[in-house]
């Protein structure tokens, strides 16, 4: 079966000044197979960002290819880009950044869905839908982002997210930003959401710990390169690498 997404040879070089460049992501290659949760795990400035920006196409990459559901997508631009990337979506650390903060957060999850085409009214039922499915009281739509708590502003994060239907999230830190209990709560939520949705995920994460039970394989990211790469209870029960053992030591 076709990965939902895949990365080829991935390479990203950032200036540092007018002689000197950084290699930020050295020849990075994975997939992430439909329904499957894989992790992204490393010490900071290792380049899970700079992976997660290449592959939502924030930032270019300088040399490899992405493929979304077999399609090419590394130079797609404007309505094609928009079109396959309907399959993937992002959910950020800090939710209130998934939203205008000058609007609702009723109006922030239907308009992904008027963008494609939907009717206001229709729209608003979808919305109210896809609060239900990620545990929201319909009211919360009236509400803006700094009106609710984080947890609260996540899952409605997550609900818009979800309108488009993707294949696949990426999750960029996307619980760091909560309290434990409020993390735990989240994760809950998405792992029932991918029993009954059969999505994927992609989790940029520093924390091995918090991915442990959720996760079907990790990838641990050293100075830009993938150095190990197994299942929670391979990588953290047997690490290859002493690398990975201080970064399992620094948090258990
Ligand atoms: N826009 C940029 N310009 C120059 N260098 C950058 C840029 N973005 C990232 N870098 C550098 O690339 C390297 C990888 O950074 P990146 O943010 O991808 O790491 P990270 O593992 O996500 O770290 P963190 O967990 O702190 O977010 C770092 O050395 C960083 O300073």
């Amino acid at each position: 079966m076709v990965p939902v997404l895949q990365v080829e040879h991935l390479r990203k070089v950032f200036p540092v000044d007018d002689r000197r460049t950084l290699l930020a992501v050295d020849d990075v290659s994975f997939s992430v197979a439909a329904g499957e949760k894989v992790a992204i795990i490393g010490e900071s400035g290792s380049g899970k960002t700079t992976i997660a920006r290449m592959v939502a196409r924030l930032t270019d990459v300088t040399a490899g290819r992405i493929f979304l559901q077999g399609t090419d997508i590394t130079q797609l631009t404007g309505r094609k880009l928009r079109e396959h990337y309907r399959h993937m979506q992002l959910v950020f650390q800090s939710p209130a950044d998934s939203f205008d903060p000058r609007r609702t957060l009723g109006d922030g999850i239907a308009e992904g869905l008027r963008n494609f085409g939907w009717q206001k009214e229709a729209a608003w039922q979808e919305m109210e839908r896809l609060l239900g499915l990620c545990g929201l009281e319909a009211g919360i739509a009236a509400h803006y982002p700094h009106e609710v708590s984080g947890g609260q502003c996540q899952r409605a994060a997550i609900a818009r997210a979800l309108a488009l239907r993707p294949k696949l999230l990426l999750l960029d830190e996307a619980t760091s930003a909560l309290d434990v209990t409020v993390q735990a709560d989240i994760l809950a939520l998405l792992a029932r959401l991918q029993r009954e949705l059969s999505l994927a995920y992609l989790f940029i994460c520093h924390d091995i710990a918090l991915v442990q039970d959720f996760c079907d394989r990790v990838l641990v990211m050293h100075e830009g390169r993938i150095v190990e790469e197994g299942t929670p209870d391979e990588v953290i029960g047997a690490p290859q690498q002493a690398y990975t053992q201080r970064l399992i030591d620094s948090v258990l």
